[in-house]
């Protein structure tokens, strides 16, 4: 069985070391331990690769660690055949396409804490600064001037400062400015009043932030769509900020509608901005860019919130941990992508992982028809655990014989989403025939099994001894252990039939490793005599395939039929 935490099989069997590819500069400190964790890993650091010469190298690569600056685009994906993990070392990962990762099954992780002081008090000093024009006037003097009533400042006690985004980073701004004695008052929709009170923080609609704060600074994240954070500063919201108000925006440049912030700083309605953040970066010869840090009233750093040393370091290391993880088929710490699972819940899980997935391939090789929906139910201790590993294990096992896709835990359920298949869960802590018991009830595409040799519409497992055990098929129950070639096929329920099976499989030199007779009803399993016409299920599993001359001719016997060889 696979591990369906970060498939370490490739789709591409991927030959010679493991390579790590590093496209933005990060902390030598991530380099070397990613180099000492990972001694026959080839790590090659590319800063600054044109979007097309990484496309023509990804496929190479097993990681990939950025910051802001290396755009990892739907296309540049496409070519990542053998990519497991994105490593983001910093918080945003706007530059990442992590749909297109999740379909790819390409972990996403970055580190959401490691740059979270440089990041406030990066803020704190762009508010200081425009607070005192530090900037100007520090230029002013190299320019050999004095221009001491030129830069009259205010200061920034008893002043109200404006949080929109009250995360990790708006909060840590928040408190650093409470140490400077100003009143804070926040905008997200995401916090509850109560909450921020006891932070002292008054939350507001948007609309009455805008108004009364005399400093606005921008925490949330960049995002797209109808209820999207992207030109969350516009026009209309410049227009409501109080005459005067200064802006901050350390957080991402898209927030800002940068072109009514011109026009907003022109018309003199507002004292001020500082950026750290752009629509375009670098700038380059982006004209309105230009035009907006050159503006007297802008000041402008070339995205520094995360660039102090100590955040360097704990980020590059935080995302080099985690990459030496995955690599090894361990968990992430912070996938923005995948769901976390504690190693102690995932070693309960794994024989519940490997019997799942072999009951999708089982049910996929005997009933090779488009499915619909499906049932997973489990009884016993085991409902009692975080179960998403397995159903990604099944959607792998359904899947993987019938589909191209590469299936695992990141994108299994996207993976279903698009073969239409719904999977719902019953979960009960009751066990039913065995300790801990999972069962799959499939509808496939007629909504309903009614065809007449569709038995198979119900399978069961359970787990003995760390193994995992088949105990029902359709209406048959049975017990044997899902590995390698089995034989499965039905018969009128008298005597004789093994005895016909057996002598075929002699005829064609195929070993029988391990057979089981199960009949429709659990009540024959006590040794009752079953009904002459009753039909029962034998699985044979055997050491080697078996010809197709001697499947036909145990077809051919009349009172066994639905011969059918699996692998398993
Ligand atoms: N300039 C730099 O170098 C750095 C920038 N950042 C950026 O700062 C931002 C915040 O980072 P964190 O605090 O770590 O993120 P976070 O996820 O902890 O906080 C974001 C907050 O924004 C809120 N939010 C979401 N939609 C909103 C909306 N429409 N209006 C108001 N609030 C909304 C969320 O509820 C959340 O509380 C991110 O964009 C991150 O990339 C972070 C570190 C360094
Ligand atoms: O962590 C973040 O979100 C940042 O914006 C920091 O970006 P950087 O790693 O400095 O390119």
């Amino acid at each position: 069985m696979a591990d369906v935490r970060a498939e370490v099989e490739n789709p591409q069997e991927q030959t010679g070391p493991v390579k790590i590819l590093i496209t933005d500069r990060i902390a030598h400190e991530g380099v070397a331990f990613l180099r000492e964790q990972l001694p026959d890993a080839q790590i090659d650091e590319r800063p600054g690769l044109k979007p097309e010469q990484l496309k023509a190298i990804i496929g190479e690569y097993s990681a990939l660690v950025v910051r802001s600056e290396t755009q990892v685009t739907s296309d540049i994906l496409t070519a990542a055949h053998n990519l497991r993990i994105v490593g983001r070392a910093g918080v945003g990962v706007d530059n990442i396409d992590t749909a297109a990762a999740t379909r790819q099954g390409i972990i996403v992780v970055n580190s959401p804490t490691g740059n979270i002081m440089a990041a406030a008090e990066h803020t704190i000093a762009m508010l200081m600064a425009l607070a005192r024009h530090v900037p100007a006037a520090d230029a002013s003097m190299k320019a050999n001037k004095w221009e001491k009533s030129r830069f009259l400042g205010i200061e920034v006690r008893n002043k109200t400062l404006g949080v929109i985004g009250l995360g990790k980073v708006g909060m840590a701004v928040a408190r650093r400015a409470q140490g400077l004695e100003m009143q804070i008052i926040a905008f997200d929709p995401f916090v509850s009043t109560e909450q921020a009170r006891k932070s002292n923080v008054t939350m507001l609609s948007l609309e009455d932030v805008l108004k009364q704060a005399d400093f606005i600074t921008l925490h949330t994240s960049l995002t797209s769509g109808p209820n999207g954070t992207r030109g969350l500063i516009s026009e209309k919201e410049l227009a409501m900020m109080k005459p005067g108000a200064r802006l901050i925006n350390c957080a991402r440049g898209g927030l800002i509608d940068e072109e009514a912030l011109l026009k907003a700083l022109n018309e003199k309605h507002i004292a001020g901005a500082a950026l750290d953040v752009f629509s375009q970066e670098p700038i380059r010869d982006n004209a309105l860019l230009q035009q907006l840090i050159a503006h007297e009233h802008i000041i402008a750093t070339p995205h520094l919130g995360a660039s102090t040393e100590e955040a360097q370091v704990g980020v590059a290391t935080d995302v080099a941990e985690q990459i030496v993880s995955v690599l090894s088929g361990g968990f992430p710490r912070a996938a923005v992508n995948a769901p976390l699972i504690l190693p102690e819940t995932l070693k309960i899980l794994q024989p519940y992982m490997v019997l799942v997935e072999k009951m999708g391939r089982l049910y996929t090789q005997l009933q090779p028809e488009p499915l619909r929906k499906i049932e997973l139910t489990y009884s016993g201790e085991i409902a009692s655990y975080d179960l998403r590993p397995l159903q990604a294990a099944l959607v792998k096992g359904l899947l993987e014989s019938v589909s191209e896709a590469h299936v695992n835990m990141i994108n299994a359920q996207v993976l279903a989403k698009e073969w239409g298949i719904e999977i719902v869960e019953q979960k009960s802590t009751t066990p039913a025939e065995f300790a801990n018991q999972v069962t799959l009830r499939v509808s496939s595409e007629s909504g309903s099994n009614t065809n007449k040799d569709d038995y198979v519409n119900v399978i069961s497992g359970t787990v003995m001894h760390n193994e995992p055990r088949i105990v029902q098929v359709g209406p048959y129950w049975t017990e044997f252990v899902p590995e390698g070639p089995i034989l499965f096929c039905r018969n009128i329920d008298q005597p004789g039939m093994i005895g016909l099976v057996g002598t075929v499989l002699g005829k064609a030199q195929v070993n029988i490793r391990h057979m089981d007779v199960g009949p429709s009803e659990r009540k024959a399993r006590s040794y009752e005599l079953a009904r002459p016409t009753e039909s029962a299920l034998m699985v044979i599993s055997v050491d080697n395939p078996i010809p197709e001359w001697a499947l036909d001719e145990v077809n051919q016997t009349g009172t066994i039929y639905g011969v059918k060889m699996v692998n398993l």
